[in-house]
């Protein structure tokens, strides 16, 4: 797996003219200087396929956007993907809007293929989403594996996507059963279970593209953000 992982990195650093095994770091793109500066960040989605995925992310990418011919499900894009009172509704909680603004989601904030890649996919009538996940080679834990904290990380943003409105994770709670391979694919079904005023209650599962493996379990409890509250 890692091998086919490294296999498909090299071609991309390849076609970028790099220097085999020396890809460049998104630090070379000077993150400071781009947050801070008044040039426009450029808003692409991510949340589709590039030359990283692998063929069962391909393959499970055309399955879910076949369903979403009929409506029922819709894939959510990696940009715009709060309504204006949304952001208006974050950005009463930070200090400074224009940060806000321009901050990438640090998920977002790799190369192709280095990192998290993924797509949501959502069912607003059954209030569940199904993530496809693919973590890339930078976010190895123990070696071949997955970093507990980066499936943690995909867990929490998998669970954020069911709430649909500004919410924060108040508590998160995962069984990891088993290690996940670096560079594989997993499966992340998310659902809302109970709504109680503010307070969301939620839980996932995490599972390999043949449901064979049940790799983590999780519940989370978001809560949606009160206007009238400062979080600083
Ligand atoms: C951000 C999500 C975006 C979703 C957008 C949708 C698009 C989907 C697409 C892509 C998703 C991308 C999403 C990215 C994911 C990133 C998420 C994060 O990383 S969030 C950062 C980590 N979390 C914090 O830093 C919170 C820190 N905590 C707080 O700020 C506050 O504690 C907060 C806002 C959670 C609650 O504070 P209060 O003052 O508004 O509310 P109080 O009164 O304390 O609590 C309300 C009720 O909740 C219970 N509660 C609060 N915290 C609890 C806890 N930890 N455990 C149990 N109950 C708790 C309380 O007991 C209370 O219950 P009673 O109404 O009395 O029944």
């Amino acid at each position: 797996m890692l091998r086919s992982c490294t296999a498909g990195l090299r071609s991309i650093w390849a076609l970028r003219g790099r220097r085999e095994g020396a890809p460049r770091l998104s630090m070379d793109l000077q993150p400071a200087r781009r947050l801070f500066s008044t040039e426009k960040v450029i808003h692409k989605d991510w949340a589709l396929p590039n030359p990283s995925w692998s063929k069962d992310l391909k393959l499970l990418f055309d399955q879910f956007m076949k369903k979403c011919e009929d409506g029922s499900w819709e894939r959510l894009p990696s940009y715009k993907r709060r309504s204006t009172q949304e952001s208006e509704d974050f950005k009463t909680y930070f200090l400074d809007p224009k940060l806000v603004e321009e901050a990438q989601l640090f998920t977002r904030g790799f190369e192709d293929g280095l990192g998290f890649e993924y797509v949501i996919f959502k069912n607003n009538d059954e209030k569940r989403t199904v993530c496809l996940f693919q973590g890339g080679p930078y976010l190895q834990g123990v070696p071949g594996l997955l970093h507990g904290g980066a499936m943690a990380t995909m867990i929490d943003i998998a669970l954020g996507s069911c709430t649909g409105g500004a919410v924060m994770t108040a508590n998160l709670n995962i069984n990891f059963k088993r290690p996940v391979p670096l560079c594989s694919v997993v499966v992340i079904n998310s659902q809302l279970d109970k709504l109680e005023g503010r307070k969301l209650f939620l839980s996932c599962n995490v599972r390999s593209v043949d449901e064979k493996t049940l790799y983590s379990e999780a519940t989370g409890l978001f809560i949606k953000l009160d206007p009238e509250k400062s979080s600083t």
